[in-house]
């Protein structure tokens, strides 16, 4: 699939992976609906690409994943404002291991369920889309167990399964649509420097250790990557995973 000419919507696109992900996609030709929860940060990321890549190419609305009215919403205004919806990336996500565990349920995993269902909603042929692709935002400790992060490694392990388990629909193929997942090991992001905050893993000194082993990827490279699955046309169940030492690999399913 070429994308240029092509709609996405990202979640949590303000900082991070999904701003990279918005702007490889935005370089591309690509028109972007970025949606965040964080209005301020937003809206400065979408006036920097506005001036470099044009005004009509990109937009941003204020949107938490874990409200099922603001999501609704964000997918109709997007859909409507950039003419179609053909490409979404389910992003945003949250890691914290004590207090705030529900939320990391919330938002990892009611949150990326909610976008799929929306994005399949919007885009299946039999309900007036063009067909298009989902990419969900998983991690390499969705793959591989991680002592550090109980909470966070069920909720991606979750966020892979869902993909993956609809992937072999044959519905959403007659339909237009593939699912693909994506995998990363670490990346230099807010969410990865918050690492160093004691009170929000376990046994940090472990995730030194798995840091100094597989080292920490930008987010550029990891949004250079991820194009191959909305690109390729063959890829639907695929899992990219992504590390420093390991580059690129597709996660073999038995
Ligand atoms: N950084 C890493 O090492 C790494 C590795 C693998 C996977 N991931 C995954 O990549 C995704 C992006 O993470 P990142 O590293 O760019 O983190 P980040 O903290 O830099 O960015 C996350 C963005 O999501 C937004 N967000 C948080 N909660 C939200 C909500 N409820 N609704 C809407 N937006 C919300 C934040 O405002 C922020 O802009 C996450 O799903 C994360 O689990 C990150
Ligand atoms: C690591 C604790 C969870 C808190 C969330 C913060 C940052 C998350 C970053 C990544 O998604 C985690 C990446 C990998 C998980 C750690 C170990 C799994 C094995 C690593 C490997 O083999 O590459």
């Amino acid at each position: 699939m070429s994308v240029s000419g092509k709609v996405a919507l990202i979640t949590g696109a303000a900082q991070g992976l999904g701003r990279a992900f918005s702007e490889e996609l935005l370089k591309k030709g690509a028109k972007v609906g970025l949606t965040d929860m964080n209005e301020e940060a937003g809206q400065a990321t979408v006036s920097e690409f506005s001036t470099k890549y044009g005004q009509n190419k990109v937009f941003f609305m204020k949107c938490d994943v874990t409200s099922e009215a603001q999501m609704e919403e964000t997918f109709q205004t997007i859909k409507e404002r950039l003419g179609g919806l053909d490409i979404v990336i389910n992003n945003a996500g949250i890691g914290s291991e004590f207090n705030g565990w529900e939320k990391t349920v919330d938002v990892n995993v009611k949150g990326v369920l909610r976008g799929s269902m929306l994005a399949m909603e919007h885009m299946r042929r039999d309900k007036g889309g063009n067909g298009g692709v989902i990419i969900n935002v998983s991690s390499m400790g969705g793959i591989n167990p991680n002592p550090c992060g109980p909470v966070y490694s069920a909720t991606k392990a979750a966020v892979l399964m869902y993909s993956l388990s609809w992937a072999l629909n044959p519905e959403l193929t007659m339909n237009g649509l593939r699912i693909n997942a994506l995998a990363p090991s670490f990346v230099d992001t807010q969410l990865y420097q918050g690492l160093s905050d004691q009170s929000t893993i376990h046994v940090p000194q472990i995730a030194e250790k798995i840091i100094e082993r597989v080292g920490i990827m930008t987010p550029q490279s990891v949004a250079e990557n991820m194009m191959e699955l909305i690109e390729d046309q063959t890829k639907n169940g695929a899992v990219m995973k992504l590390s420093k030492v390991g580059g690129k690999e597709y996660h073999k399913l038995t």
